[in-house]
């Protein structure tokens, strides 16, 4: 498939009249061909006045084709074969093992979401039969479903070009749920963009869906996004990448004279615990699972393991050595963008520079823009007083925080922002620990886990990828998981309607075979 830097809107391929720009080869810095032209505010209008057309038609596809479009989707990806990966190694710096298996995550969690939909567990479907008799006051005939919110304008992430990017989660779950996309490409990916993207047009195209369903904006800076976000057929917003990013779009939908939701998955430390009968027995062990956790990818995870809480001792000691040797012997890795490595090297060089804070070991010193892991250590004193030390530093540096007691674990995790993830070291003498550290966890995050660590996140129904503010824009829901699919949708209400007016999926008959909350029990489907 030949990259040629066009928009998709709708069905075409246009030229953008826009600023031009070039891809980035991650790992020299040399621009690469084509040359991709931004879109222009006409541009923006058409996709999301195609979106706005197609939305009736779409959102009332049937559960099978609109489960059949999203399996096409993850076929399409497929066949584009190993163009898709040669591209994007040379956009990301990611390695080849790294984006296959991404592309295996995209396509499986597309069709995971076909799944969702042909079971139409989603729609919710609820049904108060009327109760003419009832006194003092008859009661209405009342059901209700979940309907697509409109439109969704998408924002994929620079870290995971595949699986949170063009047709990464949060597109699958708008599509899933009913909801056009207009996709704006980001700009470290923007072949990669299109090569999915056209993946995705051509499958609406097979599958016989109103060209609006998606559309594939380009931009260099951040006109086209804004744009996007204000324009009022634009229903909800999803969106993955930096808190600086995340909240000037959430400022920019509520700024709207009809404002909207922003599912925005911003900033995480994820703090690590590590309860000292765990530390004890297997100190050194978890030291190394450590470094291979914070290393991957170059760190460049927003579940990275940022943040180690631990009470002083042996068990520590032996953790600490074991995780320096091991990140000593790091090898350097290229970095997604020159931007990123220059913020990487900004928060590493301003954690050297803090007086209160002591450099454990650096991994091995690589090319120009790969990234040097880093460990770092305070007391939880320095970490209490100074709100700089919880930052974010997007890439392979985590900051120990020693603490003399378990109360100061638990003040220090008291203190801390919303998180992604929280994962806790244990053995069964934690256990009392573990259990009095639970309600503060659940409190700042969306993940808890045991004797792990956050990288590397299930697609699966049970899956949180979420949390409190400023982890993401809205802590009651996932952008990883089947779950996710409720942020694109809303319940209505259908109160007398004649059943010739009704939803298939409220019809008493129940056409869809639907499991259904029929007066407030949740009932089989009739044979
Ligand atoms: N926690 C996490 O998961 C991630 C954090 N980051 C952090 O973000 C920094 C920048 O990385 P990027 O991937 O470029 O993220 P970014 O947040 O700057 O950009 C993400 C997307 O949002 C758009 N965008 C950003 N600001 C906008 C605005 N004001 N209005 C409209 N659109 C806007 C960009 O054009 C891009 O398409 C990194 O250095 C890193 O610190 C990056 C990726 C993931
Ligand atoms: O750890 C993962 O698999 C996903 C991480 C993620 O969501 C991100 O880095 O944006």
């Amino acid at each position: 498939m030949r990259i040629t830097g066009e928009n998709l809107i709708g069905a075409a391929a246009r030229r953008g009249e826009g600023e031009t720009f070039r891809a980035v080869e991650a790992a020299t810095g040399n621009s690469l061909e084509p040359a991709f032209a931004s879109a222009t505010p006409a541009d923006v209008e058409r996709a999301c006045a195609l979106a706005a057309e197609a939305f009736d038609t779409y959102r009332e596809t049937s559960l099978e084709d609109r489960a059949r479009f999203l399996e096409a989707v993850a076929d399409a990806i497929v066949a584009i074969g190993d163009e898709l990966i040669v591209r994007c190694m040379a956009e990301s710096g990611l390695p080849r093992a790294r984006l296959e298996g991404e592309r295996g995550r995209t396509v499986g969690q597309l069709r995971m979401f076909a799944g969702v939909v042909r079971d139409g567990g989603f729609l919710e479907a609820r049904i108060d039969p009327a109760q003419p008799e009832r006194k003092p006051l008859p009661r209405p005939d009342l059901r209700l479903r979940q309907i697509a919110v409109g439109p969704v304008a998408v924002f994929g992430a620079s870290n995971f070009p595949l699986a949170f990017s063009v047709a990464g989660g949060d597109t699958a779950s708008a599509l899933a749920a009913g909801c056009p996309v207009v996709a704006k490409a980001h700009p470290a990916h923007p072949g990669t963009s299109e090569l999915v993207g056209r993946a995705v047009q051509a499958a609406v195209k097979q599958c016989g869906l109103p060209e609006g369903v998606f559309s594939l904006l380009l931009d260099a800076g951040i006109s086209v996004g804004q744009a996007l976000v204000a324009d009022p057929r634009i229903a909800a917003v999803g969106f993955t990448g930096s808190r600086r990013g995340g909240v000037a779009l959430m400022q920019a939908a509520a700024a709207r004279k009809q404002p909207i939701p922003v599912y925005a998955e911003m900033s995480s430390i994820n703090p690590v615990v590590l309860l000292p009968a765990a530390l004890d027995a297997r100190g050194a062990e978890i030291g190394r699972a450590f470094v291979g956790s914070l290393t991957l990818g170059s760190g460049q995870f927003c579940t990275n393991p940022g943040l180690i809480l631990a009470v002083e001792g042996a068990g520590l000691d032996s953790f600490l050595e074991a995780a320096s040797a091991a990140l000593k012997e790091t090898q350097a890795a290229t970095m997604l963008t020159p931007g990123i490595h220059k913020a990487y090297c900004a928060g590493v060089a301003a954690l050297e520079a803090n007086p209160a804070v002591t450099t454990l070991a650096r991994g091995l010193a690589g090319g120009t823009h790969q990234g040097q892991a880093a460990l770092f250590s305070t007391t939880a004193q320095a970490f209490l007083a100074d709100h700089t030390l919880a930052e974010e530093v997007f890439g392979a540096a985590s900051l120990v925080v020693r603490c003399p007691d378990l109360a100061t674990v638990r003040a220090v995790l008291e203190q801390l922002e919303g998180q992604l993830t929280a994962a806790v070291h244990l053995d069964e003498a934690d256990f009392e620990a573990a259990r009095a550290l639970l309600p503060a966890l659940e409190r700042r995050v969306g993940r808890i886990l045991v004797n792990g660590f956050g990288t590397g996140v299930e697609v699966g129904h049970a899956m949180v990828h979420g949390g409190p503010y400023p982890a993401t824009s809205d802590g009651r829901t996932t952008s990883v998981g089947s779950l996710a699919i409720h942020r694109f949708l809303r319940p209505v209400s259908y109160q007398d309607l004649p059943p010739a007016l009704l939803p298939a999926s409220l019809r008493d008959d129940n056409p869809l075979k639907l499991w259904r909350r029929q007066d407030g029990k949740l009932a089989a489907p009739q044979a």
